[in-house]
């Protein structure tokens, strides 16, 4: 039990009042949590765990408890493990210089262990001029991210338009099960980033916010191709009449 030079009353002692406010702190993390304001994988959580059970657990010199301070040493241990397993996931995670590239243009709100995850669903592929990545009509698998080379976008057997280093491919039916709305066909040699539909699709049923950054990067992309494709449309019109 602490001793004070001065007389206060037992229900005001040092340790039950650190106590009482581990438990506030414990209510506050874990009401948090359950409201969506706090992440639980996230750095506050587990450092608002560990204050809440330090003052538990100091709040029990006053009456020694076994079980209680397995409870509060088991949480602070665990806490630790969780945030050091969250820091080397954010500092040790490597690119290559093409994840970079597709990282830098459309999974900016990812942090490094997001984007790590969700590249570790895709592998990089090379086609040949001629090879045919898309088929129109047909449900596609194909999510890709054209690293270099060109493709050249076909609907009814005439060209729409082309897409070339930067750009998404089979981002209009990814994980619909729709027919694919167009062929692509390489007309240059080609290198993708190509992800692998069963564990992509795995991993965003997990994972809400990767699954919208995701959405979102197709989002802005298609917006991109529409005003390209209003392009080459205006252009294969003119050519007619220039003619
Ligand atoms: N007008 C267009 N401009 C550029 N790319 C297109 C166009 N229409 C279709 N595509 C691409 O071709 C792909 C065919 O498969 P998806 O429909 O899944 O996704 C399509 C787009 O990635």
């Amino acid at each position: 039990m602490l001793s004070f030079p001065f007389e206060i009353p037992e229900v005001v002692q040092v340790a039950t009042m650190v106590g009482v406010f581990g438990a506030g702190l414990y209510i506050l993390g874990y009401f948090m949590l359950q409201m969506g304001f706090i992440r639980g994988n996230g750095t506050l959580y587990p450092i608002l765990v560990i204050t809440a059970a330090g003052c538990v657990l100091f709040s029990m010199s006053e009456e020694f408890n076994l079980a209680g301070s397995i409870i509060q040493l088991a949480y602070i241990s665990i806490s630790i493990l969780g945030l050091l397993r969250g820091f080397l996931s954010r500092h040790l995670v490597r690119f290559s210089d093409d994840e970079r590239q597709f990282i830098a243009l459309h999974l900016e709100s990812l942090k490094p262990h997001q984007a790590r995850k969700l590249l570790n669903t895709a592998t990089t592929k090379t086609y040949d001029n001629g090879d045919i990545l898309i088929e129109e009509g047909k449900t596609t698998d194909f999510l890709g991210f054209v690293l270099s080379g060109r493709t050249t976008i076909l609907k009814n057997g005439r060209v729409i338009n082309q897409c070339g280093e930067d750009e998404i491919l089979g981002e209009l039916t990814f994980g619909l099960g729709l027919p694919a709305t167009a062929t692509v066909i390489a007309t240059e040699p080609t290198k993708c980033l190509v992800f692998d539909n069963i564990r992509l699709t795995r991993l965003l049923r997990r994972n809400r916010h990767i699954d919208d950054a995701l959405k979102a990067a197709h989002f802005r992309h298609t917006r991109q191709k529409l005003l390209s494709s209003n392009k080459h449309t205006l252009r294969a019109q003119r050519r007619p009449a220039a003619a």
